[in-house]
């Protein structure tokens, strides 16, 4: 007889809901955010027990929840790892990059990634890029607050972070219109489709048309900047023969041509960076923009708060002049706890699938046969009372500060929202540098009003959090 998920050799507790034959297979089907609210509902009901979830035409699995469980699948990724379940829904996109890659190829692109995250490439954004990013923001909010027009924040924050991304990782202006992200976006809504959809292979055999063709400009988008790279490089190496100076190669193009002879994995590996920075890090924008302003005080305390320690730091241009030095965690609390609040609240990653590489035993005792899918739902995780405490399903940034007001974080086994372990996210940095220097600039200088008003938005389908309908706002300049 196949061995079944058990424990002290008896079945588990069933996630509820389950239907004779199709088990969870409808709950799969509705729209992701329903699937989100589920989670959640499951969680209040079980806490943080382990719950088995069967869907049909897959193997059969597990929901996590309990740190302890979720400490041992992110240390022992020898043991739960992304399987063929995922692999194969994401290869379109993924391919052979970072995201999904194993073994020594993830290890050469791993590499590559901590050598660009390191300080120097990270100073030159605080100082070079996001100022310039800032004013390309900047004037185009200004014309929306002088014209009382009406501004979609979310794509004005995927600008900017497109913006960032294009200029560290590639040296080239990317703008968030090409033609390349809206192909981008609109296959990575499609993929995201596929985890909740056993069918897909039909559906998209039926209506995948527009699919191939956005998976078609991804690739093709991949081999441009690879060659570009490979020209620039040519022209670095030239000028260099004829200063005499050793020529710089530090973009990331640089570091993965150096690891890698295939050009096709330079250029998936180049897009999953591109991917996994740039959607991620807008949406935590966007959320945090939403729950401030459905939160008014903690709007004005962190106003507050960045006023009174940065009036009189020097700027230019109208953009505060910033050092990484100026945004640690440590100087400014308040706005770290702010963001790791919205960041609680709205995981840019709010889902994870894995799979059991071999029977495996998880600490709390419940045996996983060989290939099991594990999931754990960080946007249920988050609202967990066990983890978080009574108030957690409402916006209270103070929850990340001591009594002294220090900032303090969790470990990634109770905030899984970057991931944890070997495979833990590589930008994390990044991104609280550019969240902490938008904020710093955007709050003291402009005030944002919610167009539609509602206390409730959804995510749309899609691998990450992005806002069903954008976070329309209406704009103006606080003197
Ligand atoms: C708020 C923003 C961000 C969040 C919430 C986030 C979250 C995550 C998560 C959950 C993972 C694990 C994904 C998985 O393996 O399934 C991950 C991996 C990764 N992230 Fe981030 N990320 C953010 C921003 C960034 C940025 C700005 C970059 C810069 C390019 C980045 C680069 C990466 C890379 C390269 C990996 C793969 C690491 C590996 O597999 O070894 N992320 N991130």
């Amino acid at each position: 007889t196949r061995r079944r998920i058990s424990r002290n050799g008896r079945p588990i507790k069933s996630a509820p809901d389950s239907l004779p034959l199709l088990g969870h297979g409808f709950k799969f089907l509705r729209p992701r955010h329903d699937l989100f609210d589920w989670f959640v509902a499951c969680q209040r009901q079980y806490g943080l027990e382990t719950l088995e979830i069967s869907v049909p035409t897959l193997p059969s699995g597990v929901v996590i929840t309990d740190p302890v469980n979720l400490e041992f699948v992110l240390k022992n990724e020898h043991l739960v790892s992304k399987g063929d379940f995922v692999k194969s829904r994401s290869w379109d996109l993924f391919g052979n990059g970072i995201i999904n890659a194993s073994g020594d190829l993830w290890k050469a692109q791993r590499k590559a990634g901590l050598k660009f995250f390191s300080g120097s490439n990270l100073e030159a954004m605080v100082e070079d890029v996001l100022p310039e990013a800032y004013l390309r923001m900047k004037s185009q909010l200004l014309k929306h607050a002088e014209e009382g027009m009406t501004i979609d924040m979310q794509s004005v924050f995927l600008d900017f972070t497109s913006f960032v991304m294009g200029h560290m990782a590639y040296d080239m202006n990317l703008d968030s219109s090409h033609p390349f992200s809206k192909a981008f976006d609109y296959a990575s809504d499609q993929v995201g489709r596929r985890f909740q959809n056993p069918l897909y292979p039909l559906t998209e055999f039926l209506f995948g048309f527009k699919l191939h063709r956005a998976l078609t400009e991804v690739e093709s988008f991949g081999k441009k900047i690879v060659a570009r790279a490979a020209q620039r490089r040519s022209r670095v190496a030239f000028e260099s023969l004829i200063t005499n100076e050793e020529p710089a190669f530090d973009t990331l193009m640089d570091l993965l041509m150096e690891r890698f002879s295939d050009r096709t994995i330079v250029a998936d590996s180049a897009l999953n960076f591109l991917s996994a920075g740039k959607d991620t890090t807008a949406q935590s924008f966007t959320w945090t923009f939403y729950a401030l302003m459905q939160n008014p005080e903690a709007l004005k305390a962190l106003r507050d708060d960045i006023r009174a320690h940065f009036l009189n730091h020097k700027s230019e241009h109208g953009v505060l002049k910033l050092s990484i030095a100026d945004l640690q965690p440590a100087n400014i609390p308040l706005l770290m706890a702010t963001y790791y609040e919205a960041l609680r609240l709205y995981p840019p990653i709010p889902f994870e699938i894995q799979q059991t590489q071999q029977d495996v035993r998880l600490p709390d005792g419940t045996f996983l046969p060989k290939d099991s899918v594990v999931v754990w739902c960080i946007w249920a995780i988050n609202r967990a009372k066990e983890i978080h405490g009574g108030d957690a399903a409402i916006f209270r940034p103070s929850r990340w500060l001591d009594e002294e007001g220090k900032f303090v974080n969790r470990t990634a086994f109770e905030f899984p929202v970057f991931n944890g372990g070997p495979r833990s996210c590589l930008g994390r940095k990044m991104a609280e540098l550019m969240a902490s220097f938008l904020l710093l600039n955007l709050l003291p200088s402009f005030e944002f009003g919610q167009v539609d008003g509602t206390s409730s938005r959804r995510a749309q389908n899609s691998l990450t959090l992005p806002m069903a309908g954008g976070l329309p706002c209406t704009v103006r300049t606080i003197s």
